[in-house]
């Protein structure tokens, strides 16, 4: 199961604790919303959810998920996967609850370095987010920009150093400017394919989903791809 360890390794196992941020289902994804499949947007929301949290629950170098959401179905569906989840506090968007989420994790487990990871990375694999996790632990605070280069999917930083997210749109620039190193890894697509749009979900889907997006997505009929490439360009 677990990758090769070398003494040399500077990520000892299970040594880090992630925060995953997830809006009530109805209102998540909202720009996966005016195409023909809009109504599965809540299921999908949630699939995303589910194979992000058991990739990283997966993942030799995490011993714990703090799931940060109001949403009463994905929090069961979540924590029974083996995450905890907490609620929304203090309902102030999406960085205040990042800020809540590290605040309980080294609560939790002092002197553990905390990342923040997006919610809606369907093909994260576990040894990518080793490699990435392995790159940050040398660092005090770090990120990696997601697929599209404007983004974020994952922002670390060590026990110590406060983790002062600044997610939201173009927040690659955010973090470089807040003093945040970028990580420059170059093999680990699935840790930086984040889905907003149904083209984002084409390139997951080529990429390799998990198995909770692989059904939710079968629901599309076959060559789903190619589906969603066509719903993308005519949306209702
Ligand atoms: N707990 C919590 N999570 C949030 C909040 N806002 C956004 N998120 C989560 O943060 C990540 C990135 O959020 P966004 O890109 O703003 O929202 P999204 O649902 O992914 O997509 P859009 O609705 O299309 O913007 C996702 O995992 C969201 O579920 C918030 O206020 N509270
Ligand atoms: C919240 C973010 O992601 P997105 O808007 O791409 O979901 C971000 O990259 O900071």
């Amino acid at each position: 199961m677990g990758a090769m360890r070398t003494d040399a390794d500077p990520t000892p196992p299970g040594a880090w604790t992630l925060v995953i941020p997830l809006k009530p289902l109805t209102r998540a994804k909202s720009r996966l919303a005016g195409a023909a499949r809009a109504a599965l947007r809540p299921s999908l929301a949630l699939a995303f959810a589910q194979d992000t949290v058991a990739a990283a629950l997966a993942c030799p170098a995490v011993r714990d998920v703090v799931v940060v959401t109001d949403d009463a179905l994905a929090s069961r569906e979540l924590a029974a996967l083996g995450a905890r989840t907490v609620r929304d506090e203090p309902a102030g968007g999406l960085n205040a609850a990042l800020a809540h989420g590290a605040h309980t994790a080294r609560a939790l487990h002092p002197g553990t370095p905390v990342a923040a990871l997006n919610a809606d990375l369907p093909a994260l694999r576990p040894a990518e987010l080793l490699r990435v996790l392995h790159s940050a632990s040398a660092i005090p605070r770090s990120f990696l920009a997601d697929a599209a280069g404007i983004g974020t999917t994952l922002l670390a930083a060590a026990d110590g150093t406060p983790l002062a997210p600044a997610f939201g749109g173009p927040s690659r620039a955010r973090h470089l400017a807040t003093g945040a190193h970028e990580l420059a890894l170059t093999d680990v697509p699935g840790a930086r394919q984040d889905v907003d749009t149904w083209e984002d979900l084409a390139a997951a889907l080529e990429l390799g989903v998990g198995p909770r997006t692989a059904d939710a997505t079968g629901l599309f009929g076959p060559g789903p791809w190619r589906d969603l490439r066509r719903s993308a360009a005519s949306p209702e």
